[in-house]
């Protein structure tokens, strides 16, 4: 797979042909790119958000901790920092990725607690989170029209924020310098599918170290920005783990991790959309899902064994228990 293959999508004026590619790229790759041109998220709240993530990052860590993930002063689990080598996103590396953390979640009913470089700028973390939601709901209503869903908003519907409780984290992540790496084995992040149903990536340009894992086992870099696309970068979509369980091994949930890379410092922002808790994750009602047939079997064998559920093929789980198990195995809750 090239990296030149990942394809960069508008979503200015979106017709049924976006919503093929996107169904394109989510189904050969697992990712594709969102052009970054004012139309989803402001360019300079990228780049606000970016400043805060540097001015949080550089706190002492003693004011760090008091907001440590998965405490009660943090506002519970998956919320809050997470120290260095805290946790290992490959569980069977048990060394820990060399990198911080901070995870806040949407208001559920009000914004988690947060330390002070965070809390006074409030008004910019609650604007972007809720555009990159936005931003998530038009991709997911776009995948269901080139699915063929009798019910289009199937999917899109179960991210309806104001109807209940979600598994949707903003994170802020930072990977300090290391000119060694600790030993050959080692990554800044493990390799890893994500939870969720969307993630939205945001790199900063000089800052690589994104390595995908293709069906051949090869590691593929993916760049910032792409050869030909000029400044901001555009923002890099992830498929989660439960689209692959929605759409019955259609969608790709793809294995990825951060390489070393030079080893520079770098920062990094994604937002990790879930549906509603009481999601189930079973196949959607698509014509292109049925004509799909059974050919996302393998993928979806493996995903299940991942969560410790293989020899329990019929059992349909919801997105709650499916984020608690995830979670179990990367923390160790
Ligand atoms: O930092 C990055 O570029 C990717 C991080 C990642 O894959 C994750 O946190 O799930
Ligand atoms: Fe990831």
């Amino acid at each position: 797979m090239a990296d030149s293959t990942i394809p960069i999508i508008s979503l200015s004026s979106p017709t049924a042909s976006t919503a093929t590619q996107i169904l394109s790229a989510a189904s050969t790759h697992g990712f594709l790119f969102i052009a970054n041109d004012s139309t989803t998220i402001s360019p300079s709240d990228i780049e606000s958000m970016f400043d805060l993530s540097k001015t949080f990052f550089a706190s002492p860590s003693s004011e760090k901790e008091k907001f440590a993930i998965h405490t009660p002063a943090a506002g519970g689990v998956n919320r809050g920092w997470v120290r260095m080598s805290g946790e290992s996103l490959d569980p069977t590396q048990s060394d820990g990725d060399p990198k911080e953390a901070f995870n806040i979640a949407p208001p559920y009913p009000s914004l988690q607690p947060l330390p002070s470089p965070l809390s006074a700028s409030a008004d910019l973390i609650l604007r972007f989170q809720t555009t990159c939601h936005q931003l998530c709901v038009t991709i997911l209503k776009l995948l269901g029209e080139a699915l063929a869903c009798p019910d289009e908003a199937y999917v899109s519907a179960r991210h309806d924020l104001s109807r209940g409780a979600s598994g949707s984290i903003f994170r802020m992540l930072y990977y300090p310098p290391s000119s060694t790496p600790p030993c050959d084995h080692r990554v800044r992040a493990g390799a890893h599918s994500d939870y969720g149903s969307l993630t939205l990536l945001f790199r900063l340009p000089g800052q690589s170290g994104l390595e995908l894992l293709g069906p051949d086992g090869a590691w593929t870099s993916v760049p910032v920005s792409p050869a030909g696309v000029s400044l901001p970068p555009p923002i890099l979509v992830n498929i989660g783990d439960l689209l692959c369980y929605w759409t019955n091994g259609l969608l790709k949930s793809t294995v990825h991790r951060v390489a070393f890379s030079g080893g520079g410092e770098r920062y990094s922002m994604a937002y990790f959309c879930h549906p509603l808790d009481d999601a189930r994750l079973e196949s959607v009602e698509s014509r292109v899902i049925r004509e799909f047939g059974d050919k996302g079997k393998e993928e979806l064998t493996s995903q299940r064994k991942r969560l410790g559920l293989s020899g329990e093929e019929g059992e349909v789980i919801t997105a709650k228990e499916h984020l608690e198990r995830r979670l179990r195995l990367t923390y160790g809750l």
